[in-house]
């Protein structure tokens, strides 16, 4: 399983890539309007110096068309680093600027992904990642739990390599659905991993535990301030 934030903020890629098993970082433009009036490149730069190159970077590209795609995409590998992550829109053009990209060699994720039938030719054009939108299929009624099914089972029967990254996330719950079903990695915002490690019986549960140790140890003990 692969756990990625699906966030531009720094403080959270910060705060997280210490606290978790952390394997990467998606953005988008939305993703990005919430941060303010960044400078682009500088903030990318400043996300891959906190997560480092052994974890994975995806930066979406903008342009609408196949060589706008292109370009954009090798103007973020000369502006960052060859490791990035290009998501590219599985739309048409998307899907033909993803050969292309892949042709080449460079790193894929192919994005906005609400249907199976998007889903299996983004396989086909040799995707390294695809990101089915789980909350926004279910908005729209298709049932993310099955389409994410279908997908892994495409991979497996095609021997592919392409990891599904799944994303859209509203609760913990549609996260570990995700896994369930055979997504192999999941973005979640640092909103729904805060939620999700804030249960309240976790907290009581490590206070009751704190309480029965003092009772025992004493106040402010621990066990490596214990006399060996
Ligand atoms: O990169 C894609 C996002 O995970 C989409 O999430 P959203 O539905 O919360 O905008």
């Amino acid at each position: 399983m692969e756990i990625l934030l699906d966030t531009a903020n720094i403080e959270a890629i910060e705060k997280y890539a210490a606290a978790l098993p952390l394997a990467g970082v998606t953005t988008n433009p939305s993703i990005l309007k919430k941060e303010g009036n960044i400078e682009f490149f500088s903030h990318m730069r400043k996300i891959r110096e906190i997560i480092g190159t052994n974890r994975s970077l995806h930066v979406q590209v903008v342009a609408q068309d196949k060589a706008g795609m292109v370009k954009d995409a090798k103007t973020l590998l000369e502006q960052l680093d060859q490791e990035i992550y290009i998501k590219v829109p599985a739309n048409e053009v998307g899907l033909e600027a993803i050969k292309e990209l892949k042709s080449e060699g460079l790193n894929v994720t192919a994005t906005a992904i609400y249907s199976k039938f998007q889903a299996y030719l983004a396989i086909a054009a040799g995707a390294d990642y695809i990101a089915p939108y789980f909350n926004r299929m279910e908005n729209i009624g298709i049932k993310a739990p099955e389409a994410i099914a279908a997908m892994a089972n495409e991979i497996q029967q095609s021997a592919s390599k392409t990891k599904i990254v799944a994303a859209s996330f509203k609760n913990v719950d549609q996260v570990t659905t995700a896994l369930e079903e055979g997504a192999q990695a999941v973005t979640v915002a640092p909103d729904i991993i805060k939620q999700a490690l804030a249960m309240p019986s976790i907290a009581q549960a490590v206070e009751d535990f704190a309480v029965d140790w003092e009772s025992i140890f004493g106040k402010n003990s621990t066990i490596a301030s214990l006399k060996i």
